[in-house]
């Protein structure tokens, strides 16, 4: 699991070790983290030009330390100071003792560099970049490799937010922990490659923010035993499509095919095209309450109107998964009075109605967002996007690791709301259906987009979720 902390408890955790150690130890660890990740990235070090952005923080002094580390190697070493008379002393006399020089035109050594550091702000920041920094941030962009020193400077640690200009970096080396916002966007395209430097830091068991990857996902995954049926290992009914929009009810069952239930039940008018597609199913023209058990529901995939069957669904006493359509007619009463799990799947549009406010603010909020909407609906909710995030009204948000930018393509949210709904008739918790569901969907969809990436169809991402599945178990 990759484990995101907020900036209070890793300062709290900074602070507890500063105590037990001799001043500016940590800063040294940091920096010297820092310097191996500059020659890495730099290929060598002898001979290359860097500059060091540096702000009035320790983030400056981290850079500073490290740049004193780079001088010795060989490198030259020029460093900007964005506010002078504030800038780390310590830092800045062991740069001046190594060889490095204070930039008289920061312009022109950025246009000369081969790598450009970030210390402008780490966890200390609050807002975006300020004119001045915003325009070597630019600068440093159109000609050298960026990297950033804690965080890229200008976006939010706590909730990934960029309210602003930020920095875009290439690599961004972090100390301790995560920080949330390296996982979340907007913040995390700002970030590039993520390394991070063990400090020392002791933290809570509890993350703010976690990572699934391969292993915790094939530790969750269900697995058949020698005793398991069809009926044992889960039924998931899918209640989606219209006389309308028949292609969702195609797609929610390819997805619940595939994950790891040991039976379908489609309940809808589609029931003719479903078969069509895949026999295996089994089919009802409804309504859900009449047909037959299931150990979870998925509803909503292009239903359009059907706010009957919402409301059936609903007061079935095993978890539901409700999904686009089947979100416009919710109220958080009726979610909140279930005893079952309810897991809500809207995109930034769908979670903007649910919250009455506009796309973009959703967008630009989703770590706020996801949890507020978990916390009215008392439900778990996993909002999709460019990292799609799963948060439940409390413990810590997931955020989905594996998606890709080719999934933004019609009908795979139905897709992932089959797979899903699937996991959770096979009995995982929301949270666990939600951050697995996402994670095999994102690997399916990067198979079926290719290593070079290419346009995907919804029904390729299902064809592929069983590849995925190996992938993450073999
Ligand atoms: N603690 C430790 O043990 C360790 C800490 N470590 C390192 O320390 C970093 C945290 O250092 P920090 O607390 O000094 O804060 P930091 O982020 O450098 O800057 C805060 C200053 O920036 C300013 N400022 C604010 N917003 C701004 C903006 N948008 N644009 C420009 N300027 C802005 C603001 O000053 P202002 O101008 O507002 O008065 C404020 O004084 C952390 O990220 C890690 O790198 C490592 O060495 C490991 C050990
Ligand atoms: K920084």
């Amino acid at each position: 699991m990759r484990t995101a902390y907020s900036v209070e408890t890793v300062r709290a955790a900074e602070r507890e070790l500063m105590a037990r150690l001799p001043e500016g130890a940590l800063m040294q660890r940091a920096a010297a983290g820092l310097a191996v990740a500059c020659g890495e990235l730099l290929g060598r070090v002898y001979g290359t030009r860097v500059v060091l952005l540096v702000g009035s923080g320790d983030n400056g002094g981290d850079a500073l330390y490290a740049g004193a580390r780079l001088a010795r190697r060989g490198a030259g070493v020029a460093v900007v100071l964005l506010s002078p008379e504030r800038a780390h002393q310590g830092g800045l006399a062991a740069l001046r003792a190594a060889g490095g020089r204070v930039s008289g035109d920061a312009l022109r050594d950025i246009a000369c560099a081969d790598l450009v550091v970030d210390g402008i702000v780490g966890i200390g920041g609050r807002g975006g970049l300020r004119p001045e920094a915003a325009q070597l941030a630019r600068a440093a962009r159109e000609s050298a490799l960026v990297l950033a020193v804690d965080l890229p400077s200008g976006v939010d640690a706590d909730s990934g937010e960029v309210r602003g200009e930020a920095v875009r970096a290439d690599a961004t080396v972090t100390f301790g922990a995560y920080k949330p916002g390296l996982l979340v966007d907007p913040a995390r395209e700002r970030a590039g490659a993520l390394r991070l430097v063990d400090i020392g830091l002791t933290l809570p068991e509890e993350a703010d923010v976690e990572a699934l990857q391969h292993a915790d996902v094939a530790d969750l995954l269900p697995r058949p035993t020698a005793e398991s049926d069809k009926y044992r290992r889960g039924v998931v009914g899918v209640v989606a499509g219209s006389a309308r929009y028949p292609g969702a009810a195609v797609l929610a069952v390819a997805g619940a095919l595939r994950g790891g239930a040991g039976a379908v039940r489609y309940v809808g008018p589609a029931a003719d095209k479903v078969l069509a597609h895949f026999p295996e199913t089994l089919v009802h023209p409804g309504p859900p309450d009449k047909a037959g058990r299931v150990q979870s529901w998925v509803i909503g995939p292009g239903i359009g109107d059907e706010s009957d069957a919402l409301a059936e669904v609903l007061a079935a006493d095993v978890p539901v998964l409700v999904d686009a359509d089947g979100l416009r007619f919710l109220t958080p009463r009726q979610v909140r009075e279930r005893t079952a799990e309810t897991l809500l799947t809207p995109h930034a549009g769908e979670a903007a109605a649910l919250l009455g406010r506009g796309r973009d603010e959703v967008e630009a909020a989703r770590m706020e967002s996801v949890r507020e909407l978990a916390a009215q609906y008392a439900a778990t909710v996993l909002l999709k996007g460019s990292t799609t995030l799963v948060a439940g009204a409390d413990g810590p948000v997931r955020v989905n690791p594996t998606g890709t930018s080719w999934l933004a393509t019609a009908g795979s949210g139905d897709v992932l709301s089959g797979v899903t709904g699937s996991l959770l008739a096979a009995g995982l918790t929301a949270r666990d259906a939600g951050s697995v569901g996402a994670y095999l969907h994102g690997l399916a969809a990067r198979r079926a987009a290719g290593p070079g990436g290419a346009p995907i169809l919804a029904s390729e991402v299902a064809d592929h979720l069983g590849a995925a599945w190996r992938n993450v178990t073999d």
